[in-house]
């Protein structure tokens, strides 16, 4: 199956992606399970022969042939099945992976406000838990099929051939187990269900825990969060019992109900034996008999177990199932080059309805630099992730003459986003920013004023930064996010407080080094910090939903508040570097 035809959202194109290695599964599972027949038959025939030995009707070496030929055949009967269970556990891994790849891919597309309205860390966990429930069902659905499902046939139709009445009244009782399975499965689902709920919780619990650990401790709350923690591992400790005694304990259950059967084989087999039943039975059938309904016994609570498997893995699978519509990462990724950005009566409010703004009308053509500025929480962020197509806005963006709604422009390349989050990954300075591409590393940190840091560090750009850039200094974090930005830079270049954490003359610097860099993009540069805005081609001005735009020199003149704060920073009133 080509990776065109394959349909993430489908399960059955996870089977056909494995046709190879599920072949295999088929030829070794059929010969196993057909040749464990081969058990209660020599059983039987060696009991048979025991008792022609002891009768004088046969000689020794006739039980060592039975037995040398028993010993072959479950020699190859167990190697198929090594092999059997070696490639269904490769199927099981092969769609693990390619489960959680497609997951990771659909996740790392999930817009912000999706992954903040639920923890991503508690969807991560529930859906990696699904995943391995809903394998975990492929793999024993694959399994059982030949295991319970064709030795089940194989020994059904062995008791048939011999006493077809005793065989149908004793094979009453396996499925009596089916339907109890079939009662329970509720049960085992809503404790399920239970346990991935406070995992999950968990999980977040103990992100929360590690990444806010000063602040609990500076505060002195580290006992009242260690408490609800507490809490929240005895609610997950709970819930893992609960699910696991449910998943576990009714095997045996299901397991004596199938054997009930055994009474009507020791009455009625016994009457075979003796001349008076309905079938003449030698002791070695009544052997045969017996192990065999033994083993289809054991089997059917395997079936048992196995409905609730694969129950289990249907749940999983609907709740993972609009995760896992594969995202093609580059396919439909378009290449956007410079263009003109047409905003006209641009409105936006939170689902509470509060206007952050409206009314925003600007054009802005490439190598521009707008400024965004207005009191603190006016809704400059709002407005620079509006941009990103994680909100939906009222009235029009335009980029090069196409409409942004409903287009990730993330995703679709006109935008590049550098947000108060830096987003730094585990890794080496020399990836955080080429991701993979291939580029002078050097020439963007010298653009951002840190490649003499960086030359001075353990390794040079091969240094390694640790979690989130915890390594750096909040200024030189905040530079490497910014050279990233300009590494992969996008016709328009949205900059959230880009030079917070950074000195004037540095921030000077850096900014006449952006003029140069993304001379063909056109970047909003949003900031509390205005003796930049001079230089700037426009600036907007937000202030209690309404918005202000023009040149620094024009909002001075019609913005009294907009001139007061860029006069009291000038003259130094902020008392800022
Ligand atoms: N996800 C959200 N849901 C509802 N309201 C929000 C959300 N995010 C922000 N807000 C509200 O929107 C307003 C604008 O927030 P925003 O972060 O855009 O302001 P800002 O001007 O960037 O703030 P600051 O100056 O502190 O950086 C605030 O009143 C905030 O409480």
């Amino acid at each position: 199956m080509s990776e065109k035809n394959f349909k993430s959202d489908r399960i059955l194109s996870y089977f056909k992606k494995e046709w190879l290695v599920l072949l295999i599964v088929t030829v070794s599972g059929l010969i196993y399970n057909i040749g464990l027949l081969a058990g209660p038959l020599f059983e039987g025939k060696m009991t048979g022969c025991l008792i022609d030995i002891l009768n004088g009707n046969k000689q020794f070496a006739d039980m060592l042939t039975l037995v040398l030929l028993y010993i072959l055949i479950t020699a190859a009967v167990q190697s198929s099945r090594y092999i059997k269970r070696f490639y269904v556990r490769r199927f099981a891994n092969n769609v693990n992976k390619r489960m959680k790849e497609i997951l990771y891919v659909s996740l790392v597309h999930k817009s912000r406000p999706q992954l903040h309205e639920e923890s991503a860390g508690t969807i991560l966990t529930k859906a990696i838990l699904d995943v391995d429930d809903c394998v975990e069902g492929m793999r024993k659905f694959t399994t059982e099929i030949f295991d319970t499902g064709v030795a089940l046939l194989a020994y059904a139709c062995m008791l048939l051939f011999y006493d077809w009445k005793l065989a149908l009244l004793c094979m009453i009782f396996p499925p009596v187990s089916y339907i109890m399975a079939e009662k329970m499965k509720f049960i085992i689902q809503t404790s399920g269900a239970k346990y991935k709920e406070q995992s999950g919780a968990l999980s977040t619990a103990t992100l929360d825990i590690a990444s806010n650990a000063i602040t609990y401790r500076v505060f002195g709350r580290e006992q009242q969060r260690r408490d609800a923690y507490e809490e929240s591992l005895t609610a997950y400790e709970k819930s893992a019992v609960k699910a696991n005694i449910w998943n576990t304990s009714l095997t045996s259950v299901y397991r004596v109900i199938s054997m009930a059967g055994v009474i009507f084989i020791l009455y009625f087999g016994g009457r075979n034996v003796l001349g008076t039943g309905w079938s003449a039975w030698s002791i070695a059938t009544f052997t045969t008999f017996v192990s065999c309904f033994t083993k289809l016994s054991v089997k059917s609570s395997s079936a048992a177990k196995l409905f609730n498997a694969v129950h289990k893995a249907q749940v999983s699978w609907k709740r993972i199932k609009p995760l896992m519509r594969m995202k093609n990462d580059d396919g439909d990724r378009k290449t956007y080059y410079a263009g003109e950005l047409e905003v006209s009566n641009m409105g936006f409010s939170y689902p509470d309805g509060k206007v952050i703004f409206d009314g925003v009308s600007f054009t802005a053509a490439p190598g521009e630099i707008i400024g965004i500025t207005g009191p603190v929480a006016c809704g400059k962020s709002t407005l620079g992730k509006v941009f990103l197509g994680e909100y939906p806005y009222r009235g029009s963006i335009k980029f090069s003459g196409e409409e942004m709604k409903g287009v990730d422009s993330t995703k679709n390349g006109i935008v590049a986003y550098l947000g108060h989050d830096c987003e730094l990954f585990d890794d080496t300075v020399r990836n955080n920013i080429l991701m993979g591409d291939d580029g002078d590393v050097n020439y963007y940190l010298k653009m951002v004023c840190l490649d003499k840091e960086v030359a001075l560090m353990e390794n040079g750009v091969d240094t390694l930064i640790g979690s989130s850039g915890v390594r750096l200094s909040g200024g030189q974090a905040q530079r490497l996010a910014l050279a990233r930005t300009i590494c992969h830079k996008k016709p328009v270049i949205i900059l959230d407080d880009p030079f917070s954490a950074l000195d004037k003359d540095t921030e000077k610097q850096i900014f006449k080094n952006l003029g140069e860099m993304v001379s063909d993009s056109i970047v909003m540069i949003i900031s509390h910090r205005l003796y930049l805005f001079p230089q700037m081609n426009k600036v907007i001005w937000l202030n209690d939903g309404k918005t202000e735009l023009g040149s620094h020199d024009e909002l001075i003149e019609k913005c009294s508040e907009y001139a007061l704060l860029y006069n009291g920073q000038n003259g130094g009133g902020t008392g800022e570097k």
